[in-house]
């Protein structure tokens, strides 16, 4: 089996970093197509979502895991066990630091945890780096280097990208999949992600209702995409997909801000996960979507379940 994939390389990688360091955006970039959610609040990534980049020398699955972060809640131990299970499986590990702002703690708590694994080759990616100047850069790239030195841990590589522009993306890539062993493709060729549907549309969902939320309010969404059924009797060139999605929050009163004034703002959430979703799936659809309180749901094992945490 090997030897009829000489030379060709696969396995899987994943982007680390502190809230906000633009791993889910550097995702998207790299796979080419939306498939991790992106927001500007922090936190908001929970699914380790895989992306597939086919090359004719190499795979590259990439696995997007949430921000680590001191757990204040269950939610939050959950999440952190599920960026620790995930940096154990991988191949080689990008360290995301934002090139517009100074390394600190967080870095540094990530970067120590780092050290620790070694025997994954590690990458630091500076990222973001359309929202700085040469001297700037030059300076963030000297401080990460410095940031190695000072936590043990040996990058293979130092690469700034702009998600954003797309600049140095593709030599990134190379730089991973450069780190990867040799053997078969993992994935059928042109694959993109092996998460279910149901999930991407459920986070394409929760992001449509971030927009716009502000405190704690974000950390307390979480949707469960119910049925996904095609629509009977439509005609063959014109097929509809009907979607039942719940958005559950934690208490009442975010019920009422989720629904808006005569449900206004759940209205415009519905349309713009509408549009995503039709993009995703290339089909018409139909979204119904429903609020329901799942009271302090963050900090109940049950209900953690039952949301798929
Ligand atoms: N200008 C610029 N903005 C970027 C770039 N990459 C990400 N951003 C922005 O930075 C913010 C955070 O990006 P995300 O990709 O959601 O960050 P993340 O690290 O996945 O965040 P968590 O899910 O909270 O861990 C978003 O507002 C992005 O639009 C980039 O290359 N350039």
């Amino acid at each position: 089996m090997i030897g009829d994939y000489e030379g060709f390389r696969s396995g899987f990688a994943c982007f680390v970093g502190r809230p906000n360091a633009g791993k889910s955006t550097l995702t998207n970039a790299v796979v080419g197509e939306k498939i991790a959610i992106t927001s500007n609040r922090p936190q908001t990534t929970r699914h380790a979502i895989r992306g597939i980049v086919h090359r004719p020398d190499g795979q590259l699955v990439i696995v997007d895991t949430p921000g680590l972060h001191r757990p204040r809640t269950l939610l939050g131990q959950r999440l952190n066990d599920l960026v620790r299970t995930t940096w154990a499986e991988v191949d080689v590990i990008g360290l995301c630091v934002p090139a517009n702002e100074d390394i600190g703690p967080g870095d540094r708590f990530i970067a120590t945890e780092l050290a620790a694994l070694k025997r994954t080759p590690k990458l630091a990616v500076v990222t973001k780096s359309d929202l700085v100047g040469a001297g700037r850069l030059a300076e963030q790239l000297t401080a990460v280097a410095a940031l190695g030195e000072e936590t043990g841990v040996e990058w293979a590589d130092v690469v700034p990208v702009s998600a954003t522009t797309g600049d140095r993306v593709g030599l990134l890539t190379e730089l991973l999949l450069a780190q990867l062993p040799e053997g078969p493709p993992l994935y059928p060729d042109g694959e993109l992600t092996d998460e279910p549907e149901e999930t991407l549309i459920a986070e394409l969902v929760r992001e449509a209702a971030l927009e716009g939320v502000r405190d704690e309010l974000p950390h307390s969404i979480a949707v469960v995409v119910e049925e996904m059924i095609p629509r009977e009797d439509r005609p063959a060139d014109r097929p509809l997909l009907d979607i039942h999605a719940s958005l559950y929050v934690e208490r009442d009163s975010q019920k009422a801000i989720v629904i808006g004034k005569k449900g206004s703002r759940l209205r415009e959430v519905g349309t713009n996960a509408r549009t995503q979703i039709e993009r995703l799936l290339g089909t018409p659809v139909y979204l119904d979507l429903h609020v329901k309180v799942a009271k302090d749901w963050q900090r109940d094992p049950k209900q953690l379940g039952k949301l798929g945490f």
